[in-house]
C-alpha cells in the first residue's frame, strides 16, 4: 500500500547557513500514529514544516500519499497535511469558533449545506460544537486547543500533524485530548517532549537528534533505553515507570 508519508534523503539548511537536518529517512503507513522525540534544537520543527512545504527541501523528497511535496502540488498538500501548531492563536483569527472552523474547507471549495455539515463534524469530534457561536478570544487555553484542532479536522487531510499537543494543558484537559486524538484512528505524527503521551498515543516513536533519525521502533523499546535517552538528553518524568 502507498505510505502516508515517505520522506527520503531530506537535508535543510536555514538561510544563515544553519544545517538543521542532515538528511532525515522517514516512512509512516496509512493510520499508524507516531511520536518524533528528541531534545532542543533537533529539527523536529523543521521536519514537520517541510512536510506542506512551509520550508522547501534543500535535498530528499517527501511524499504524502503518493503525492510529492513540489510547488506545484501545494494546494493539495496543505489539504493532505493538517498541522497543528503549539500555539492555537496562531490558527484561530476570526470572530466566531464556528468561523474559523469552516475557513480552511470553505478555501478547499466546500459550501453551502457540505460546508456547515464538516464543520459541525469537526467541532463534535474535539467536543466542542456548543461553543460553535462563541469567539475563540473567550475559551480557555485547553478549549482552544481543541478548535486549532477541529480547523484542520475540517479539512479532512490525510495526515494530522501535531506540535506539542499536551504543551500547557491541565491533566484533565491532556487527557481529554488524549482521547480525542485516540478515537479519530488517523494517521498521526505527534512532536512531543512528553514521553508519556507519547507512550500512550503513539505505538511508534522516532527520535531525531542533531538533523538525523538516530532510533526509530516501539515507543516502549526506546523509552525503555536509558542509555538512548540519556545520550540526547530525554528523561521521563520523576516517578514515572514503565510497565
Ligand atoms: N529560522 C531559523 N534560522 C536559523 N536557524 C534556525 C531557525 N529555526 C531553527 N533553527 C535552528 O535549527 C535547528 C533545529 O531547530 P528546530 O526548531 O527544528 O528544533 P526542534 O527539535 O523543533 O526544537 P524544540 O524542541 O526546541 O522545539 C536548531 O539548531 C535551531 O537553532
Amino acid at each position: 500500500m502507498t505510505p502516508a508519508l515517505l520522506v527520503k534523503g531530506l537535508a535543510f539548511a536555514y538561510p544563515d547557513g544553519h544545517q538543521a537536518l542532515y538528511g532525515i529517512d522517514l516512512r509512516v503507513e496509512q493510520g499508524e500514529r507516531v511520536a518524533v522525540l528528541g531534545p532542543n534544537g533537533a529539527g523536529k520543527t523543521t521536519l514537520v514544516l517541510h512536510l506542506n512545504g512551509v520550508l522547501t527541501a534543500g535535498a530528499g523528497t517527501i511524499e504524502v500519499a503518493g503525492l510529492p511535496v513540489e510547488k506545484a502540488n501545494l494546494h493539495e498538500i496543505r489539504r493532505r497535511v493538517g498541522i497543528v501548531f503549539q500555539d492555537p492563536d496562531d490558527q484561530l483569527f476570526m470572530q466566531t469558533v464556528g468561523e474559523d472552523v469552516a475557513f480552511g474547507p470553505a478555501n478547499f471549495g466546500l459550501k453551502g449545506a457540505e460546508l456547515d455539515a464538516r464543520v459541525h463534524q469537526a467541532l463534535d469530534a474535539v467536543g466542542m460544537t456548543e461553543h460553535i457561536d462563541r469567539s475563540p478570544l473567550h475559551l480557555s487555553g485547553g478549549q482552544r486547543r481543541r478548535v486549532a484542532l477541529a480547523t484542520v479536522l475540517a479539512c479532512d487531510p490525510e495526515i494530522l500533524v501535531l506540535d506539542e499537543p499536551s504543551a500547557n494543558l491541565e491533566p484533565v484537559a491532556r487527557r481529554e485530548l488524549a482521547e480525542v486524538l485516540l478515537a479519530l484512528g488517523r494517521t498521526t505524527l505527534m512532536v512531543t517532549h512528553d514521553l508519556p503521551y507519547a507512550l500512550q498515543l503513539c505505538p511508534r516513536s522516532v527520535l531525531v537528534d542533531d538533523g538525523v533519525v538516530v532510533a526509530d521502533g516501539p515507543t516502549r523499546d526506546l523509552l525503555a533505553d536509558t542509555e538512548l535517552l540519556a545520550a540526547h538528553r530525554l528523561e521521563l518524568p520523576f516517578g514515572f515507570r514503565l510497565d
